[in-house]
């Protein structure tokens, strides 16, 4: 554990863990929360339950979208807690890598610049470097859509379409995502550094990442249900592709590739036709200037 390496006190929760939430969080200085975006809401109920020191910092590393109001994470736990700071934390980092010590970047944004700069002490060190943002929204998209795009970067590689499609539509995301996040209130900046482009690139070619799995395995005929049944771990992307075109609709934003993703998860399409449907479409400029 990072911050434990670093000499802090860390104390951990899980549902089925033997401590409760209110002893693990009592005096605590910051809260990390890394649920599913499933439980966020309900456990952000659950600590506002409990006193906190006002100075408490929250940090959330969830990426998703709520359903029933499109919000990301970081809104939720502000509107809870709208007199504490809230970090985001967002990067390309596969879990899985982390754990193996492996090198890595990270960014934690917040409207609070001292919040951030605790939250980047408070993780740093030689094999994570952690840089901080002033853009906690487009931080928090660029995590959370990019997961989207990477289900359709499994497709393709499982489909074996080749190296200039998977640069083709991993270009063509970064437009997507930068359109809706700009909409949004996001900054496009924050979409060309570690936590947009960097966790884009990650999560799109690595074999680890959950939504890089389910496109990669519904490309080998296996149905979502099917995978979602054998997956270690949460592949937010499914969600999030549903609020996303719910958003998309609403604010009149295009959005082809999350659109045959959609498609595709509700089982309406093959990958085969999601594709066809990808080059079929009008011609037109690459950027309306
Ligand atoms: N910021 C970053 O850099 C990264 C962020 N992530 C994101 O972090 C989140 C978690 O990822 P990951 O750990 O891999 O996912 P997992 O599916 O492995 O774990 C999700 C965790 O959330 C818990 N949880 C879900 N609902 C509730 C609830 N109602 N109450 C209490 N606990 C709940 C689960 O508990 P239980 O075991 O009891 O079901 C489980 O421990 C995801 O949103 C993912 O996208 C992932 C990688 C990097
Ligand atoms: O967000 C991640 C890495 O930064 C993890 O990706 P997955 O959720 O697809 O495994």
């Amino acid at each position: 554990n990072l911050a434990d390496a670093n000499g802090h006190e860390v104390r951990l929760w899980s549902r089925h863990g033997s401590q409760t939430l209110e002893t693990v969080l009592k005096d605590v200085q910051i809260v990390l929360s890394a649920i599913s975006m499933t439980g966020v809401r309900d456990v952000a109920f659950q600590v506002n339950s409990f006193s906190l020191s006002p100075e408490t910092i929250f940090i959330t590393a969830t990426k998703g979208l709520d359903p029933q109001t499109t919000c990301t994470p970081s809104q939720i736990w502000q509107t809870i807690f709208p007199n504490h700071a809230v970090v985001v934390l967002s990067g390309p980092n596969l879990s899985q890598e982390i754990q193996m010590q492996l090198p890595a970047a990270t960014v934690v944004a917040s409207n609070i610049s001292t919040a951030a700069e605790v939250v980047q002490l408070v993780f740093s060190s030689h094999r994570f470097r952690v840089y901080t943002n002033p853009d906690p929204l487009g931080v928090e998209l660029g995590g959370t859509l990019k997961n989207v795009i990477a289900i359709a970067a499994g497709v393709c590689d499982g489909l074996q379409l080749g190296t200039n499609a998977k640069a083709a539509l991993v270009t063509r995301g970064l437009t997507e995502i930068i359109r809706v996040g700009n909409d949004w209130g996001a900054k496009t900046e924050t979409f060309y550094g570690l936590s947009g482009l960097g966790d884009l690139l990650a999560t799109c070619n690595s074999p680890l990442s959950r939504n890089y799995q389910v496109g990669y395995q519904l490309a080998g005929g296996k149905t979502l249900r099917e995978i979602l049944t054998n997956l270690q771990g949460t592949a937010e992307g499914v969600n999030t592709c549903q609020v996303l075109i719910q958003r998309a609709k609403q604010q009149n934003i295009a959005v082809p590739i999350t659109e045959q993703v959609y498609h595709l998860l509700q089982g309406e399409i093959t990958p085969r036709q999601a594709l066809d449907e990808l080059m079929l479409r009008d011609i037109k400029p690459e950027y309306n200037y």
